[in-house]
């Protein structure tokens, strides 16, 4: 099947209008995924159901997830991790027959199947770039999921950015790196821009400064495949600047808080596994 005719079958129903399920409608919305009137989204906060009304006012928009305009063949849990199991057991019946997609940090497929009843669950951890289009989101898929349900769910991120098939067993690594990722980046961006400012520059041209530096050193490290270290070599001439500043660098032990900070998210991640071990309890 063509993608544009896997894509218009659908109709997306997402419980969980926040800070996430913002940045994946918007990308898929931008990214033609689906149209507004393909969608709905149960947001129960009265301030984040404004946001949405001026924002994508062509959205369905409910409060509840058993409101008749939210029986969807595809519904994509944006909550946040405790609330995964108060939602799953909203209404008997509710479930069967969906395709259900959490993006919960530290929620594995044996539990979502057990919360909804059935093996057609899928387990992404995206990332809130995906709402330009550049995300970076792996996921893995229950027993039940088939082929046409994959090939949606590989169709729809690949529209927001890089998708990638991963077990089960990494997702908690994938969220200490690339789901949690974007804020490691935020703050180096951030940090370099108050180095600019130290130095003498307008705040506004030090973050475009910075900002641009991160993006297209990615896509420098991306593009030629080149090794980061080769790539890192590169800039840093023999008795010159950039070896200063490396050197600075490596003082502080930037490369150690790195690791450090994938390595704490994804024990967190897994903390929030174990206590949610149990239906209605768990981690916010
Ligand atoms: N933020 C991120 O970068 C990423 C988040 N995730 C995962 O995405 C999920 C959502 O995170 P995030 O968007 O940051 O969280 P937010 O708190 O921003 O969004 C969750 C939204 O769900 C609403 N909500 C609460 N209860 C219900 C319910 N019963 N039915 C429908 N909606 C409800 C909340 O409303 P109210 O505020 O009134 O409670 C809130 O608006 C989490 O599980 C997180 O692990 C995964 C990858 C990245
Ligand atoms: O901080 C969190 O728990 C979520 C999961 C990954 C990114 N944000």
């Amino acid at each position: 099947m063509k993608e544009e005719d896997l894509m218009s079958k659908k109709r997306l129903t997402v419980i969980g209008g926040g800070q996430m399920g913002r940045a994946l409608v918007g990308g898929m919305v931008a990214a033609n995924v689906l149209s507004p009137a393909e969608i709905c989204v149960v947001e129960p906060s009265a301030e984040s159901r404004l946001w949405w009304q001026t924002q994508h006012g062509d959205i369905d928009l409910v409060v509840d997830s058993t409101d008749p305009a939210a029986d969807s063949q595809i519904v994509l849990i944006a909550v946040k991790p405790n609330v995964v199991p108060v939602v799953a057991s909203q209404k008997d019946g509710m479930w069967s027959g969906k395709l259900v997609i959490s993006i919960a940090a530290g929620v594995n497929l044996s539990k979502l199947a057990d919360w909804f009843g059935h093996q057609r669950v899928v387990r992404v951890m995206p990332n809130t770039p995906c709402l330009v289009g550049q995300g970076a989101c792996a996921y893995c898929c229950g027993n039940d999921v088939g082929d046409e349900d994959k090939q949606w769910i590989s169709a729809a991120l690949s529209a927001v950015g890089l998708a990638v098939e991963v077990n089960d067993s990494q997702m908690d690594a994938v969220t200490g790196l690339s789901g949690s990722g974007p804020a490691y980046i935020c703050l180096v961006i951030e940090a370099m821009a108050d180095g600019g400012v130290l130095a003498g520059l307008p705040r506004h041209l030090a973050m475009q400064l910075a900002s641009q530096t991160v993006l297209g050193t990615a896509k420098m490290v991306q593009e030629t495949g080149r090794h980061p270290g080769e790539l890192k070599d590169a800039v840093a001439s023999p008795g010159g600047t950039t070896i200063a500043g490396l050197q600075a660098l490596e003082n502080k032990g930037l490369r150690s808080a790195m690791i450090a900070a994938v390595e704490a998210s994804m024990k967190r991640s897994q903390q929030l596994d174990s206590l949610s071990s149990h239906k209605g309890q768990g981690a916010g």
